[in-house]
């Protein structure tokens, strides 16, 4: 399996990570604007020499009670990002956006591949991911960042989700994106419980009917440092976990903060894979 933009192939036949870098004020101390892009970069060459294969840059922090960011806000804020990583490296780029506008920007400055944890249901999304034939992460969540973890319910959260991912898969399909663009996200932390998470993580391999990639992101999030009862600083052990899990149940694309550790484990697992292939 594989993911393409313009002359660049992905292959997806080992689990490959994803690194966080988040261009959102909040996620450095301080600093103007240049300094905030530096650190930026910094952080993302760093990711790439500790093993990232995709480098996912976003200028809106979708943390619940996050405020929305403006348009033109979200591009001051990536577009310099990519253009300077593009400038010394071509590794893949996802933009982190929901907002065609910002889609549009991101790839024109350089980005690969489109993230949107709203599945391309913002208004021109899916006309800018077809237009532009760049691959996209639809991702699934229930209500809205700001009110999404209010009562999560499902009547069963894998079947539910896999039926909102054939909707929008759907959806894509019928605006022009080739079905081999499309990467499928569960969305772990999107309007679930603790209970629907590690349901979602247990039956990962459902999502496989599909025959499409995976991206699993659970890296620091709530199922870890509430289940182990830790602060959302100290959760390096349960995210690995998580990461290794993942990846052992097929998912192909892994969204982390801890890039160096994951890239580790993620070749723990891709070799105990090849040798069961082996012992066959
Ligand atoms: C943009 N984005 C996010 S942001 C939430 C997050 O990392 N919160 C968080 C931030 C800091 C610490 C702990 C958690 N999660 C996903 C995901 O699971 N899948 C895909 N495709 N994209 C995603």
């Amino acid at each position: 399996m594989e993911i393409t933009h313009k002359n660049k192939r992905l292959s997806l036949d080992s689990p490959v990570v994803m690194g966080i870098l988040n261009v959102t004020p909040d996620s450095f101390s301080d600093g103007g604007q240049y300094q905030q892009s530096n650190k930026a970069i910094e952080h993302a060459m760093q990711m790439l020499a500790d093993g990232a294969t995709i480098l996912d840059i976003g200028g809106e922090s979708t943390r619940p009670g996050a405020a929305d960011v403006a348009e033109q806000e979200e591009i001051d804020r990536v577009v310099p990002v990519i253009k300077a990583i593009r400038a010394q490296s071509d590794c893949w780029i996802s933009i982190d956006t929901s907002k065609a506008a910002v889609m549009r920007a991101a790839i024109d400055a350089g980005a690969d591949l489109i993230n949107d944890v709203r599945a391309l249901q913002e208004p021109g999304a899916l006309e800018v991911a077809a237009e532009r034939q760049v691959p996209v992460c639809i991702m699934h969540m229930q209500g809205q960042p700001r009110t999404m973890q209010a009562a999560p319910a499902y009547d069963n959260v894998t079947r539910d989700v896999k039926a909102f991912l054939t909707e929008r898969i759907q959806a894509c399909e019928a605006a022009g994106i080739s079905r081999q663009q499309i990467i499928l996200d569960p969305g772990y932390g999107f309007g679930k419980s603790l209970a629907h998470n590690y349901q979602l993580l247990a039956e990962l391999d459902s999502f496989h009917d599909f025959g499409l990639p995976v991206l699993a992101g659970m890296s620091r999030k709530s199922m870890i440092y509430k289940l182990v009862d830790k602060t959302p600083h100290d959760v390096l052990g349960g995210s690995i976990a998580c990461a290794t899990l993942a990846a052992q149940k097929g998912a192909q694309i892994i969204r982390v903060h801890d890039v160096k550790e994951t890239a580790d484990a993620l070749r723990v697992v891709a070799m105990t894979k090849r040798a069961g292939a082996l012992g066959e």
